[in-house]
C-alpha cells in the first residue's frame, strides 16, 4: 500500500507541481494517475521512488516513511518502467533485463536465466534476448522494458506513460497483456497515462489531476465515468462518457430473440423473407443469409453475409449494443462462453436493459 499524506512538491522556479496530495493507492492492484499534460501525475509518480522528493507531507510504503530508505535500498523495491522503454542501447536484451539483478549482486548466469525467464513471462521468444533494442519494434521494446522492471520482483510498480509511444493496435495488445500479467504477479502498479481510454481500461482505480497538481477526483472507472466530480471532470472524461459507462455494466439476464437458422454443409429448407443465421456443426455462427436467398444443395460458406461482432452473455452491455449495431440483419448475435449461438437481441432490447438498470448510466 502506497499512502500519499499531505504532499507537496514546489520546484525551486516556484511551479506547485503537486498540491497537497492525499492518496492511498491500494496493495496489490492497477492504479492510474490521469489528467492534462502538467497537472502533476509524473512528479507525483517520481517521488514514490524519491527521483523527486516532494517540499512537504509524508510518503509511506507498507506504512513505512519512504524517507527512512536510503534512495537505493528503496529502488530495489520498486520496479520503474518509462515511455520509449528507456533501454541502453548498446546491451544486448538480456543484459538490459538483467541490469537490476546485476546491480544487486548476483551472479552473472543466475541475472542471464532470470532474464531469459523474463522474456517468456512478457510475451517474446528467448532468441530475442541476444538482439540490441534497435533490432526490435517499439511494442517489443515496451515489453523488455517491463521485463527490466519487474527483474528484482519489485512489489511495487511504477509506470510512466509506458505504451504511448506505440500504435493503438500494439498498444491495446500492451494494456492485454499488463492486465494478465497483474493477474499473475499481482504487483502494487502506479500507471500515468493522459489517455483516459486507457485509464479506464486498466485502472482498477483511477486519480483525476487537474492542472496545479490538484486530485480532482479518485474512485473505480466506473464512478469516474458515471459520477464525475465536478465540471472539469466530466470535460476530461469526455461526453461519450455515457457509451464508455457501458464497458461496466453487465447484464447477465438479457432476454434474447431467436431467428431462423441453417447450417453450413446442411441443405437450407425454405428460404423465407426474414434473415437467416448460419452455424457451424458445432453450434457457432458463421454468418447471415440475405432475406429470399435460394441455396441448391448443401449450404456453402461463400453465399453467407458476414455477420457483426457477438455478443457473450454475461459481458459488459457496450458489447450487446455493439453486436446489434454492427449486424447486417439489425439483431445482434448473443453467444455462451463457448461461443455457442444463444439467440438474438435489437438495439431496442439493450437500451431498454439499460433503462431499467438499476446502476443505469448517468443517473445518479
Ligand atoms: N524540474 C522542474 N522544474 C520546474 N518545473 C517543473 C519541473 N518538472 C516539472 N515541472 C512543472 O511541474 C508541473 C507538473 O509536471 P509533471 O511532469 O509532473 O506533469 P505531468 O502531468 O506528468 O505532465 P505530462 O503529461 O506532460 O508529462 C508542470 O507545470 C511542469 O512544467
Amino acid at each position: 500500500m502506497i499512502e500519499f499524506r499531505d504532499v507537496t512538491k514546489q520546484y525551486p522556479d516556484g511551479t506547485v507541481a503537486v498540491d497537497k496530495l492525499n492518496l492511498t493507492v491500494d496493495a496489490g492492484t492497477i492504479t492510474v494517475f490521469v489528467g492534462p499534460s502538467g497537472c502533476g501525475k509524473t512528479t507525483s509518480l517520481r517521488m514514490v521512488n524519491r527521483m523527486i522528493e516532494a517540499t512537504s507531507g509524508t510518503i509511506l510504503i507498507d506504512g513505512k516513511d519512504i524517507k527512512d530508505s536510503a534512495p537505493a535500498s528503496l529502488r530495489l523495491g520498486i520496479g520503474y518502467v518509462i515511455q520509449q522503454a528507456g533501454l541502453f542501447p548498446h546491451r544486448t536484451v538480456l543484459d538490459n533485463i538483467a541490469t537490476v539483478p546485476l546491480l544487486s549482486g548476483w551472479d552473472k548466469r543466475k541475472a542471464r536465466s532470470r532474464a531469459a525467464e523474463l522474456l517468456e513471462t512478457v510475451g517474446l521468444p528467448t532468441e530475442m534476448g541476444k538482439r540490441y533494442p534497435v533490432q526490435l519494434s517499439g511494442g517489443q521494446q515496451q515489453r523488455v522494458g517491463v521485463a527490466r522492471a519487474l527483474a528484482a520482483d519489485p512489489p511495487i510498480l511504477l509506470m510512466d506513460e509506458p505504451f504511448s509511444a506505440v500504435d493503438p493496435v500494439v498498444r491495446e495488445d500492451l494494456q492485454n497483456e499488463l492486465l494478465r500479467l497483474q493477474g499473475e504477479l499481482d504487483k502494487t502498479i502506479v500507471f500515468v497515462t493522459h489517455d483516459i481510454d486507457e485509464a479506464v481500461r486498466i485502472g482498477e482505480k483511477v486519480a483525476v489531476f487537474r492542472k496545479g497538481g490538484v486530485l480532482a477526483q479518485y474512485g473505480t472507472p466506473a464512478d469516474v465515468l458515471r459520477y464525475p466530480a465536478d465540471e472539469f471532470v466530466a470535460s476530461f472524461v469526455g461526453r461519450d462518457r455515457g457509451y464508455r459507462g457501458l464497458s461496466f455494466l453487465e447484464s447477465s439476464g438479457i432476454a434474447v430473440d431467436q431467428v431462423p437458422t441453417a447450417t453450413v454443409g446442411e441443405p437450407v429448407s425454405g428460404a423465407g423473407s426474414d434473415w437467416v443465421l448460419v452455424l457451424d456443426a458445432n453450434s457457432h455462427p458463421c454468418g447471415w443469409l440475405p432475406p429470399n436467398t435460394t441455396v441448391d444443395g448443401p449450404l456453402g460458406s461463400g453465399s453467407l453475409v458476414a455477420g457483426g461482432s457477438l455478443y457473450t452473455t454475461g459481458t459488459p452491455l457496450r458489447g450487446a449494443l455493439d453486436a446489434a449495431l454492427s449486424s447486417p440483419a439489425s439483431r445482434g448475435v448473443v453467444v455462451d462462453s463457448d461461443g455457442k449461438y444463444v439467440g438474438v437481441i435489437t438495439a431496442r432490447q439493450v437500451l431498454d436493459e439499460i433503462e431499467g438498470h438499476p446502476e443505469s448510466v448517468g443517473k445518479p
